[in-house]
């Protein structure tokens, strides 16, 4: 499928190395010390926790959280031992706002970012329907995006969100303002890293996308924005093993990109037009 849209590229050209990494799906709040041991926890609010034995108490909490028409992932991060519970949404999906901020609200966090990875195609992204039900909350897209937010951001930038971030790093190919964003690397930050590499990986496949990840160590987990057949998560390492695309001279990889025959994204005319605005149209009045 080539995407005849401006912000879509229309053919893998880029071979520079990459990076991205971390955790498990679906996991919950838990510190990244090696050496600690883990136990698990009920938590008042009936939630499973991963808790310490140390001294270092868990960090960061985690959720991948699932939308099945546009086989969409979309990723929840807190600084739970933070007073303020500081969160963030990657990739949310309209259609699944309320099911969102309702975590958001029943985990006791306070959301500030609402971000996307690209401007998605396939989707209207939630962030504009985010911002005007939670006040105070920010868009954030790249600037080669050239779509609209609060918050532009360009490669090697950090958000933070309490006392952990994400790095920024560009990962263009599926569209030209394609990013990843790399949980921090240090050691109050979550080990092995995360990396949310949107649309730029897939797992066992991929979105058109230049090969930086490959330069994030082995262990880095991967977290893509979709998937169609049931993976939730992978690594650098398996990756470089088992995908069937990224594991090709650069020849090879061209010849199965340019033939893909992907059918054309079924929300693509309403998904783009909306995601350049990062969804704010939606909060437009209508005209009578
Ligand atoms: N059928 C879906 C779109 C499926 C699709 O083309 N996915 C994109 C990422 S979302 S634009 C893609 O690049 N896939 C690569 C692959 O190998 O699957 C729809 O109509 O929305």
């Amino acid at each position: 499928m080539l995407l005849n849209v401006g912000t879509f590229i229309r053919s893998a050209t880029r071979f520079s190395p990459f990076i991205i990494t971390h955790s498990s799906p679906s996991s919950f709040c838990f510190s990244f010390s090696p050496k600690q041991t883990v136990s698990f926890a009920l938590q008042s609010s009936q939630m499973a926790s991963f808790t310490t034995l140390s001294q270092s108490p868990p960090k960061l909490l985690f959720r991948q959280l699932f939308e099945k028409e546009s086989s969409t992932y979309t990723y929840l991060l807190a600084d739970c031992s933070h007073p303020d519970k500081p969160a963030l949404l990657i990739d949310p999906v309209d259609r699944t706002v309320d099911r969102d901020l309702n975590l958001v609200k029943e985990l006791g966090l306070k959301l500030i970012y609402a971000m996307n990875t690209h401007v998605h195609a396939d989707h209207v992204t939630g962030t504009g329907l985010i911002k005007g039900k939670v006040p105070g909350v920010k868009s954030v897209i790249s600037k080669a995006s050239g779509s609209k937010a609060d918050v532009f951001v360009e490669p090697g930038d950090k958000i933070s969100f309490g006392d952990l971030f994400l790095e920024v790093r560009a990962t263009p190919g599926h569209t030209m303002g394609c990013v990843t964003y790399v949980t921090g690397d240090g050691p109050d930050q979550p080990q092995p890293r995360m990396a949310f590499t949107g649309d730029a990986l897939l797992i066992r496949g991929c979105g058109r996308t230049d090969f930086q990840i490959f330069t994030l160590l082995k262990e880095t987990l991967l977290y893509p924005a979709h998937d169609y057949k049931g993976f939730s998560v992978t690594t650098v390492g398996e990756e470089m093993l088992y995908n069937p695309r990224l594991t090709k001279d650069e020849e090879t990889f061209r010849n199965i990109m340019e033939n893909l025959n992907l059918a054309y994204p079924k929300m693509i005319d309403v998904a783009v037009p909306a995601n350049m605005v990062c969804g704010l149209q939606d909060l437009e009045p209508k005209a009578n």
